[in-house]
């Protein structure tokens, strides 16, 4: 695992974008294609707007990216709360990203068809290849959890590699996510982490004794691939010097 701590939150996202543009050409050299799995919430909106700006656009041959997502809320596309829709706005339609590039959540479907579609969809895109993404992107809440990988859940004991709906009793809400399995398959998994109401998660999810009931984010383990957490000082001040 690899820590890189960056004093402000903006050279917490440059590097990470330029860590997302060496590994999307790697990809794109290595196999004529990078797949990456987008994370939601607040935190990426920005990472997605720097990679759509002047300064990123040149740098990737998009047409050869392929865009999955870790997890979704069980709302319609248009929603606020949709993470399709804040990708789409920030990232896919700045860039003018086909939509066959882009694999969303369907959150028409019951979240239990939605979670077997969105299986399919993904088995059918790597066919008999092995369903190895080339980046997973993902965010850590402040209970510890990532994708929609959520505390006390019965999804962290699911060895299945595919996608699972979650239910949040807590809400009163459905969650669609990949898998740890399918997480823990990627060749790269990177974490954005920022904001000193992090903090706690942080230190717990990286320094407490394993306890993935409670700090799901332990999960993610890549089986051969790399791990990297991409922190600004206040997520990580908490961690021990
Ligand atoms: O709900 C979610 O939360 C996590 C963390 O989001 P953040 O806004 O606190 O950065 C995110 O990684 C996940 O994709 C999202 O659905």
């Amino acid at each position: 695992m690899q820590l890189h701590i960056f004093s402000l939150a903006d050279e917490v996202l440059g590097h990470l974008a330029d860590y997302f543009v060496q590994v999307a050409r790697q990809a794109i050299a290595a196999r004529g294609k990078f797949t990456v799995a987008l994370s939601g919430g607040s935190s990426p909106k920005k990472l997605y707007e720097l990679l759509a700006s002047p300064a990123y656009r040149d740098q990737v041959n998009w047409q050869q990216v392929f865009f999955f997502f870790g997890d979704e809320r069980y709302v319609p596309h248009t929603d606020a709360e949709s993470n399709y829709r804040m990708a789409r706005l920030t990232l896919l339609d700045p860039l003018l990203i086909a939509p066959e590039q882009v694999f969303a959540i369907d959150t028409i479907l019951s979240p239990a068809e939605a979670a077997a579609n969105y299986t399919q969809t993904i088995e059918r895109f790597f066919g008999d290849e092995s369903v190895q993404l080339d980046l997973v992107l993902l965010g850590l809440g402040d209970n510890s959890h990532t994708a929609s990988l959520f505390p006390h859940t019965p999804v962290l004991h699911d060895t299945s590699v595919g996608a699972r709906e979650v239910f949040l009793e807590d809400k009163q809400v459905y969650r669609i996510t990949l898998t740890a399995p399918l997480l823990n398959q990627a060749r790269a998994v990177a974490f954005l982490v920022y904001g000193p109401d992090k903090a706690a998660a942080v230190q717990r999810v990286l320094t407490e004794a394993p306890n993935i009931e409670e700090f799901p984010a332990q999960l993610i383990v890549p089986t051969t691939g790399e791990l990297h957490w991409f922190l600004d000082e206040s997520a990580a001040s908490k961690l021990p010097k």
